[in-house]
């Protein structure tokens, strides 16, 4: 992949071991990394002057109080302190960028869903392209998300957002993207996601256009791993394939705006200067990207199909033990290898709604219609499974071992209800035949014992 150059006037930590590459490995690692030498305090946080006449400040992304094994948070060393990054703000309009509850009494939200990829149009950035599909719980008390599609032609110049309401997940589909944060540069492409936490400043750059991609807005506690149970120490998401930005900074005085989206609605504020401004930074509360294709998938290596949930990269909990407030779900290129087994997805009504969206190739259980950057909704206790197509086929597939090539699709799957908004509802494009994939199943049962 071709390195793109940084930001006129950004200055990036070196690379002094010429390993890093702009990146740190691992996940929740406690980072430390300066683009000024001498710049992060040694052994405290708050000297009484901080190095370059730096401001120190913390940026807290769980309780003070949260149990240690998951408190995060991170120490900034910057040329302002934040609150010189916001002014009186004014509220602004956003009209694609919804937050839950957002339960329209015209819409039906019951049934099973489809959409073709949403068009592309001009001049939309990453604030003005986002559309939300669809919403789940609460944003004011922190349950639930949102899932968005986002097209984007133009880079946020002298722009920058931040999201109290919620840590958003990434996942490009088409285009590249550069999301200039607080605390470093991280370069996107289809095949990587990226998770940016809540209350992080960013704007993002089109690296290659025009963008789209998918987005889980995460209002509840953050995306974690997994537990891998009997698995074991290795497979699925490895830590170390998770990348973290060194620190990056830029002294720039230019009128500005910070676009703040908080409590569901978006507030607008201006600035003289560029809030990208810390020199040096260390702690676990941290911006990550990660390359899908080092996920490691774990399944049948005799007979049945498992539960999606052996595909889990990242998990949200909700509270209650196991079942999620956001699971976050890869099905990739594996081998299929079961015997005397139906081997794509069962039919099935789970609990959890499951909202899915292809990033290229062919979905086993849709071999039509499912396509790169289209999206489905599969809503709780909602029944769905195998197309006839895809159901003819496996029952009747000699059982070799096959490889499922060229295939990347995800599910966000949330404990709670989806609910499409008007957007999804009347402006994208919906497939109203969805449904009609099923109805010529066939009825093969005559009562003949024996018959298979
Ligand atoms: O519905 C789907 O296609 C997603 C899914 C995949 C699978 O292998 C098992 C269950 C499931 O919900
Ligand atoms: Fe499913």
């Amino acid at each position: 992949m071709t390195r793109h150059e940084l930001p006129a006037g950004m200055v990036r930590a070196p690379d002094r071991t010429g390993t890093h590459d702009g990146y740190m490995p691992g996940f929740g690692n406690d980072f430390e990394t300066e683009a000024l030498p001498g710049a992060l305090p040694q052994g405290m946080n708050s000297p009484q002057k901080c190095e370059y006449g730096l401001y120190g400040e913390q940026l807290s992304g769980t309780a003070f109080t949260a149990p240690s094994h998951q408190n995060e948070r991170t120490w900034c060393y910057r040329i302002r302190p934040s609150v010189k990054h916001t002014h009186r703000f004014r509220k602004i309009a956003l009209p694609y960028w919804k937050s839950a509850p957002l339960v329209d009494p015209d819409i039906v939200s019951l049934g099973q869903y489809r959409w073709n990829p949403v068009p592309h149009s001009e001049g939309l950035t990453w604030l003005t392209g986002m559309r939300t599909m669809t919403t789940a719980g609460d944003v004011n008390t922190q349950v639930g998300m949102a899932a968005h599609i986002y097209l984007v032609t133009d880079s946020m110049v002298d722009a920058y957002f931040y999201s109290a309401d919620s840590e958003l997940l990434i996942v490009p589909q088409e285009g590249r993207l550069r999301f200039c944060t607080e605390l470093g540069v991280i370069d996107l492409a289809p095949q990587e996601i990226a998770v940016i936490p809540r209350g992080l400043v960013y704007r993002v750059e089109v690296l290659d256009g025009p963008a789209r991609g998918f987005v889980c807005e995460n209002y509840g506690q953050k995306f974690q791993l997994p537990g891998r149970g009997p698995i074991g120490a290795n497979c699925m998401a490895n830590r170390r394939d998770f990348k973290t930005p060194v620190a990056a900074f830029e002294d720039r005085e230019t009128p500005s705006t910070v676009t703040v989206k908080w409590g569901g609605h978006f507030h607008e504020t201006h600035i003289g200067h560029s809030p990208l401004d810390v020199v040096a930074w260390h702690g676990n509360y941290a911006p990550v990207k990660y390359d899908l294709t080092t996920y490691c998938p774990v399944g049948a290596i005799l007979f049945d199909h498992p539960d999606p949930s052996i595909f889990t990269v990242l998990t949200a909990p909700s509270g209650v033990e196991g079942t999620a407030n956001i699971d976050f779900v890869l099905f990739r290129e594996r081998w299929l290898v079961a015997e005397d087994t139906f081997r794509p997805p069962w039919y099935h009504k789970n609990v959890m709604s499951e909202l899915m969206g292809n990033i290229y190739g062919q979905y086993d259980a849709k071999p039509q219609g499912f396509v790169p950057g289209g999206m489905s909704l599969h809503n709780m206790m909602l029944p769905h499974g195998p197309d006839r197509e895809a159901f003819e086929k496996a029952s009747n597939a000699e059982l070799a071992p096959h490889k499922l090539d060229n295939t990347m699709s995800f599910m966000f799957e949330t404990r709670f209800p989806q609910h499409l908004t008007p957007f999804a509802a009347t402006e994208a494009p919906l497939q109203d035949d969805y449904i009609d994939c099923w109805s010529d199943l066939e009825k093969k049962f005559d009562g003949t014992p024996g018959k298979k």
